[in-house]
């Protein structure tokens, strides 16, 4: 950890990203993305193409995707017909292409076993979050679970982590946003939340050291290290 600015006593609980920072989810987004190319007669894309997309939602994702395989915007009636497919696909696929990250349940045990409370703040949508979680065995250590479409606006708006802090009962100062990308840091910094973020996850393609946050860590168990 780059920063001695931390100490567990500091916070009352975490919030922590899901895609990029707990699991690795990039071979289910390219599977489900090239099922539902396939169904609309469109070029596939790669893992490296999905990596810079992925982070700001379904919808986005998809627009992005109709974008780079045509070279223009998609109307909605090709989005709406995408969305419809990509659900289908991404239901039927959530998990199998995808893999806990080393130390994230080290990393979480300690954050419990120092008496954080935690929830899991992500702009996947609920309905895709919550059975990936539990398939990887990771919903007990969670309070609660928000998805992207659980609050009006996602991340990088501060709305969600607002929101999040209020059903932990926790006031932003002492509740610490857990993410890998620059939406999670600047959701953080505009709610008032300190911030930590992973080195290896999806930072829309731009390295993440370039990102205004508190600290970084390379692994989730470091965050057990710090008091
Ligand atoms: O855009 C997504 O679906 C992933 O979002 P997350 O990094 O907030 O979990
Ligand atoms: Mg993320």
């Amino acid at each position: 950890m780059k920063s001695n600015s931390f100490n567990a006593s500091t916070f009352d609980a975490a919030i922590v990203d899901l895609d990029g920072t707990m699991i690795d989810t990039l071979g289910d987004f390219v599977v489900a993305l090239n099922l539902m190319l396939d169904d609309l007669t469109l070029s596939h894309v790669t893992a490296k193409d999905v990596e810079s997309m992925v982070g700001k939602g379904s919808e986005h994702l998809i627009r992005s995707t109709l974008r780079h395989v045509r070279g223009s915007d998609a109307d909605e009636t090709l989005c709406d017909a995408a969305w419809q497919r990509y659900t289908h696909h991404y239901l039927a696929i959530n998990g199998q292409h995808s893999a806990v990250y080393p130390g994230v349940i080290e990393g979480l045990e300690a954050l419990r076993a120092q008496g954080l409370r935690l929830a899991c703040l992500t702009n996947k949508p609920n309905d895709f979050a919550k059975p990936l979680l539990a398939a990887k065995g990771l919903d007990g250590y969670f309070d609660f679970v928000f998805g992207g479409d659980a609050f009006e606006r996602k991340k990088p708006d501060p709305l969600p982590l607002q929101k999040t802090c209020e059903a932990l009962g926790t006031s932003p100062a002492r509740t610490l946003m857990i993410g890998d990308s620059s939406n999670d840091a600047q959701a953080a910094r505009a709610a008032g939340c300190p911030v930590v973020l992973v080195t290896y996850g999806y930072n829309h393609g731009e390295p993440i050291q370039g990102v205004d946050a508190d600290a970084f860590v390379d692994s989730l168990a470091e965050l057990g290290r710090l008091s």
